[in-house]
């Protein structure tokens, strides 16, 4: 999905938590979200979802073909497709919107009295019948295995470990197969081996993916694109290797690193010195 964030803002408690933010995520690829505690990730994420209505500037997704939905005139030049209809993405109606956009949340601690079957069945709501049928019934099982997580099928959603939640998680945004996923700390609870599987998993399934993620090698290894946020404020974007600079590094985190260019993949490596 070609997305244009373009200007977005939004005021929290009183303050700008996003502020003036410009970005266009490559389409089709994963992009990574950085920066520090407090930043802004999760409310960028949710004012890319359609979650948060903006105060300031608008995050444009294409118009759904044939849709009556409110259209901007283009003013993405920038994205290579003159004349397309763009939309808010927060004005969608909202089943159609959790048909295009899944946001993946950060894991809350509700237990819910569901099997697994059904947490990842509630991605599918927005492609249900009136009568409650789902018209791919085999969206499930194939979304489960996608996260590696179909061995979990029938379990009782409380009885699982925190890292199988996630799975299941991640397995609920895949069942709502949109076309812009978002992803807030996807590896949270994962061992290394999961964290590798669902991000080498995410970065090959050819939907544009933001993912905010605080493992800075986890990010260059695998991202396309990274955006770094500083006190709601975009401070860089581009190729991780372009991007992320011992300069860089020391002023939006506040520490000392060496970037290594890896000997096989020829991405950067951070190897953390200390605080600066
Ligand atoms: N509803 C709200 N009202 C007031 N302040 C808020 C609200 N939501 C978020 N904030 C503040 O906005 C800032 C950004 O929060 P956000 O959760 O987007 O950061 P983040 O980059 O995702 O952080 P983390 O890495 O810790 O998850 C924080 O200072 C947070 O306290």
């Amino acid at each position: 999905m070609e997305l244009t964030i373009s200007g977005v803002g939004v005021r929290l408690g009183g303050r700008w938590v996003v502020d003036g933010v410009d970005a266009t995520p490559p389409a089709g690829a994963l992009t990574g979200l950085l920066g520090p505690n407090g930043a802004g990730k999760t409310t960028l994420l949710r004012l890319v979802a359609g979650l948060l209505p903006p105060d300031a500037g608008a995050v444009l997704v294409p118009a759904a073909p044939g849709s009556s939905e409110r259209t901007s005139s283009d003013r993405s030049s920038s994205d290579g497709a003159p004349g397309a209809r763009r939309t808010p993405v927060h004005t969608l109606d909202r089943r159609l919107r959790a048909r295009r956009v899944a946001l993946l949340e950060q894991e809350s601690s509700a237990t819910v009295p569901l099997t697994v079957r059904e947490v990842v069945a509630l991605g599918r709501i927005p492609y249900r019948s009136l009568w409650g049928t789902d018209p791919d019934d085999g969206a499930v099982l194939r979304a489960l295995r996608a996260a590696s997580a179909a061995h979990l099928v029938d379990r009782t959603w409380s009885t699982l470990s925190g890292g199988e939640r996630q799975r299941v998680h991640v397995a609920r945004a895949l069942a709502q197969e949109p076309e812009l996923l978002l992803l807030d700390e996807p590896t949270n609870h994962l061992d290394v081996s999961a964290q590798l599987a669902l991000l080498a998993f995410v970065r090959d399934l050819g939907v544009t993916t933001v993912a905010a993620l605080h493992d800075l090698n986890l990010a260059a290894a695998f991202c396309a694109h990274v955006l770094v946020l500083a006190d709601g404020r975009l401070v860089a974007a581009g190729p991780p290797a372009d991007v992320l600079t011992p300069p860089l590094l020391r002023e939006v985190y506040g520490v000392d690193a060496d970037v290594l260019v890896h000997p096989r993949t020829g991405r950067p490596v951070i190897a953390l010195t200390g605080r600066a």
